[in-house]
């Protein structure tokens, strides 16, 4: 439980002075907007790149205005603070007013509240977003009055293309698949005894790559073949994750939740197939029940209404079919409260949902503390952005990886599955490994790679 600000509020000799202006366009293009995510993702440096990207709009953003450390059970309490300190010195000139423009920091936050872990949020130097063919640049200085309007050639560099992480060398994480198919048969009998309904066990892969890793390279390689997916980077954490725990947007909250996973088998006719079997399998249906009534519940003290639709429907991605349902809500003040909630604070609520800890939700916690044998860190976790009003994306860091900070040819790539008395352990780890596949893919050469 404690908060470390690198460059402390009060420690900022003076107020963070930020300014979004519109940009004509990127990557050349002068005509209507283009969807191709290497626009914004070309733009970022090789040094802790910060992403939240998803067909071609999204937020890119580099350099460190501010970083802000947190850990515990007030780790996202810590963090809302800490950027409500810095907001209320900022000052901001905002000529686009858009989601994602004027001060935006990045966050990704442990998944337990006991992890090792730190969790973060990032204030950037430069962020370039775009959103339905509009683009802009926001400059987050700490000077000490506003200077001329900034320029895209004045604070990108030369493009250096990512570099290859060339031969990877996989080994077992914590927990040996073998290990692991044990882990969830203790994770069923844990349900038939009664202790939960549903549990969501995970486990990580340890990779070793030739070079150390651009996450670039992988950032490119996910938003292209992932385009449904969000693909992030902050603070080493990378992935393309298809569940967003939370967007709230002008009083408007979503969520994509994902439960249920039947793989591809790379035959089109085959997969329609499995994608019908999928949204009739009850084992499937109880696992997705399960995910959207926790998140659904946990909404509902934030909302005037909520949507939340009668059945899920299927979500293609190229390695896996999930059971998808977007929940949707109005969002209002709770009781006594001034204001509805920021985002973050949302996320918090939500965190953990059912599609990634269980049901219930502290006794599946418990239960992942004893069997799975190892610290999610911030695999599971919330990422994604937030604004000066406290809108903003946060997604689940699932088909995800962690880069190591102290070695960068050291990679962790982390896969789970929602486990309830009808699962089967060899499906479950076969499942893990279809989950595997978007990293294995961002660290490879080609699509024979994955
Ligand atoms: C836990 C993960 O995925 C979650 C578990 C799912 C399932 O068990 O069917 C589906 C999507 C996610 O909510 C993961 O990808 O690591």
């Amino acid at each position: 439980m404690s908060t470390q600000t690198s460059a402390p509020a009060d420690a900022v000799p003076y107020p963070l002075v930020v300014r979004t202006v519109a940009l004509d366009a990127l990557g050349g293009t002068t005509e209507a907007a283009t969807t191709d995510p290497l626009d914004l993702l070309g733009l970022l440096p090789s040094q802790a790149p910060l992403a939240w990207v998803r067909r071609g709009d999204g937020l890119v953003a580099w350099g460190e205005t501010l970083r802000v450390a947190v850990s515990g059970p007030d780790r996202f309490a810590d963090a809302e603070r800490a950027w409500q300190d810095v907001l209320a010195r900022a000052i901001v000139r905002d000529e686009v007013q858009l989601p994602g423009t004027g001060p935006v920091a990045f966050g990704s936050f442990a998944f337990d509240e006991d992890s090792a872990a730190g969790s973060v949020i990032v204030v950037p130097r430069v962020v370039v977003g775009r959103r339905a063919g509009r683009t802009w640049l926001t400059t987050i200085t700490t000077g000490a009055r506003l200077g001329a309007p900034p320029r895209l050639a004045d604070v990108v560099g030369p493009r250096v293309p990512p570099v290859d992480p060339g031969t990877v060398v996989y080994s077992d994480g914590a927990v040996s698949a073998d290990g692991w198919r044990e882990v969830v048969a203790r994770g069923i009998a844990a349900i038939k005894a009664g202790a939960v309904d549903k549990v969501v066990l995970a486990r990580d892969v340890h990779a070793r790559t030739e070079h150390p890793v651009d996450a670039r390279w992988a950032l490119e390689r996910l938003a292209v073949e992932y385009p449904s997916c969000w693909t992030f980077s902050v603070d080493g954490m990378i992935g393309a994750t298809p569940e967003l725990l939370v967007r709230s947007e002008k009083g408007l909250v979503t969520s994509r939740v994902l439960a249920g996973t039947i793989r591809r088998t790379g035959d089109d006719a085959a997969d329609m197939a499995r994608a019908a079997i999928l949204a009739h399998s009850s084992k499937d249906l109880e696992e997705h029940e399960y995910a959207v009534t926790s998140v659904a519940h946990a909404l509902e003290p934030f909302c005037s209404s909520t949507n939340v639709p009668d059945v899920p429907f299927v979500l293609h991605l190229p390695n896996v079919l999930h059971l998808a349902s977007d929940v949707t809500g109005v969002l209002t003040a709770p009781t006594g409260a001034a204001a509805h909630p920021s985002s973050l604070a949302l996320a918090a609520a939500l965190h953990p949902t059912a599609a990634v800890c269980g049901t219930p939700t502290a006794a599946a916690r418990e239960l992942i503390r004893s069997i799975e044998g190892m610290d999610r860190a911030r695999y599971a976790g919330p990422v994604g952005w937030f604004g000066a009003d406290g809108d903003g994306e946060w997604g689940i860091a699932l088909r995800s990886a962690a880069i190591d900070p102290d070695d960068p040819r050291s990679v962790r790539l982390f896969a789970g599955c929602g486990v309830v008395a009808a699962s089967d352990p060899p499906a479950e780890v076969a499942e893990s490994e279809a989950k595997l596949v978007p990293m294995r893919y961002a660290l490879g050469r080609d699509v024979s790679d994955s």
